[in-house]
């Protein structure tokens, strides 16, 4: 089928203009530094297409002017594209390296396209440059804390793996073929056909973007809903996930899960003194003393207004006693500096421990709170263990 580089050029143009725009409109929404890669790529894309717009119009151009515009154009694009992946995956940018390779890459390129002209060194030199952008994204990828099972990862692998493979045909075909095509513009199957897999790699490449974006947002939101906006600790839908997996985990090793619930007393009375966003420090500066005490495998979580919940792992009721003592004195022993004023405040707890076997969350939580509940009505600022009589009272009460 008779076909034209340049009529296969103008639609990669068109196309990857096409997807410029799909993806900055894609870009309203969604957390920073996602967004900021997602703009990104639709840049690299814009840029992509002026190259390939710029080999669809080479009638028009100096084959100089086509040599070096064109390649620096490649050049900045992939650059961009490598920068864009590493910011969605939270990977250290590297854009000096990046910048590095562009420079090198284009310079070796104008050097044996004008200079010393070879161009099968010139191609070598060229896909070399873009093999280390490749190189970069596929090690982001492998080490970007992605799922295994991210599809978006499997995706974006098989395309950067596709993309070398394409790099390596074309270099073997113009070392080793004895026909070989003497540049891009000659009409040449082996020219059509890497023009139009090239053509087509945006497309696939964008695709893979996106799919890595919805997943970084979906990851996003997931421990959104899981975090304490105010205090930035776990919310009562993490604690209780946290919770049931660590009593899972005691079970497995056969040993007790402390739980102690905390709540501030007579939180209201620092409202009604400091308002709330005096309440509001407060609260943060008691999370802050918290947790100074507390372990590394310590776990806390803000389950209420003024009620927290820490959870100890391999801790039997005696240690959680302990623990909820050093709590209760840290808490009570730390003035905390509101507008100015000095505020004592201080805390009662309740204690419990799960048994090992123990799988019921909502009950180790209801035992700790029957606990918490017999800590305040003994007069606050105490710590009380969890006993039966007390917790059948409690949950007769509530
Ligand atoms: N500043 C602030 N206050 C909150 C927040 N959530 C709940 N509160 C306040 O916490 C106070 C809790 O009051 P109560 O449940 O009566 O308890 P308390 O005054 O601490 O009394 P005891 O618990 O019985 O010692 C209420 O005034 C709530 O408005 C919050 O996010 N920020």
């Amino acid at each position: 089928m008779p076909m034209h580089i340049e009529t296969l050029s103008l639609i990669s143009a068109i196309q990857s203009l096409a997807l410029a725009v799909l993806l900055w409109a894609g870009t309203h929404g969604g957390p920073g530094a996602a967004r900021t890669s997602l703009k990104l790529r639709a840049g690299a894309l814009a840029v992509e297409s002026a190259g390939w717009g710029m080999l669809a119009a080479q009638a028009w151009l100096h084959p100089a002017q086509l040599l070096l515009g064109g390649n620096a154009l490649n050049l900045l694009a992939q650059g961009m594209s490598v920068v864009a992946l590493r910011m969605l995956l939270g990977e250290p940018l590297r854009w000096r390296v990046v910048l590095a390779i562009g420079v090198v890459g284009w310079l070796g390129v104008g050097w044996l396209g004008v200079v010393e002209p070879d161009y099968r060194l010139r191609v070598l030199w060229g896909s070399a440059a873009i093999l280390v952008d490749i190189g970069l994204r596929m090690q982001a990828l492998l080490h970007g804390g992605l799922r295994r099972s991210s599809r978006a990862r499997v995706a974006l692998l098989a395309m950067c793996s596709l993309s070398v493979l394409l790099l390596l045909w074309r270099n073997g075909q113009l070392w080793f073929d004895l026909n070989p095509p003497a540049n891009i513009m000659q009409p040449d199957t082996a020219n059509y056909l890497y023009v139009l897999l090239s053509g087509m790699q945006p497309l696939f490449l964008s695709i893979g973007f996106l799919l890595l974006y919805s997943e970084t947002l979906q990851r996003e939101l997931h421990l959104l809903a899981r975090v304490d906006a105010l205090t930035g600790v776990k919310n009562r839908l993490a604690l209780t996930e946290t919770a049931a997996q660590l009593l899972s985990q005691a079970a497995r090793v056969g040993r007790p899960l402390g739980v102690l619930m905390i709540d501030a007393d007579h939180f209201k009375s620092v409202n009604d003194r400091f308002g709330h966003g005096g309440g509001d420090k407060v609260l943060l500066a008691l999370v802050g003393s918290i947790r100074a005490t507390l372990r590394a495998s310590n776990v806390i979580g803000r389950i209420g207004g003024e009620e927290f919940v820490v959870l100890a792992p391999d801790t039997s009721l005696d240690d959680a006693l302990v623990l909820a003592e050093r709590i209760r004195e840290t808490v009570e022993c730390t003035p905390l500096l509101v507008d100015g004023h000095l505020l004592q405040l201080t805390v009662s707890i309740g204690a419990v421990a799960g048994a090992p076997g123990e799988h019921d969350v909502k009950g180790l939580l209801q035992r700790a709170d029957a606990a918490l509940y017999a800590a305040k009505r003994a007069g606050r600022n105490r710590v009380m263990a969890a006993d039966p009589e007390l917790v059948r009272r409690a949950l007769s009460v509530s």
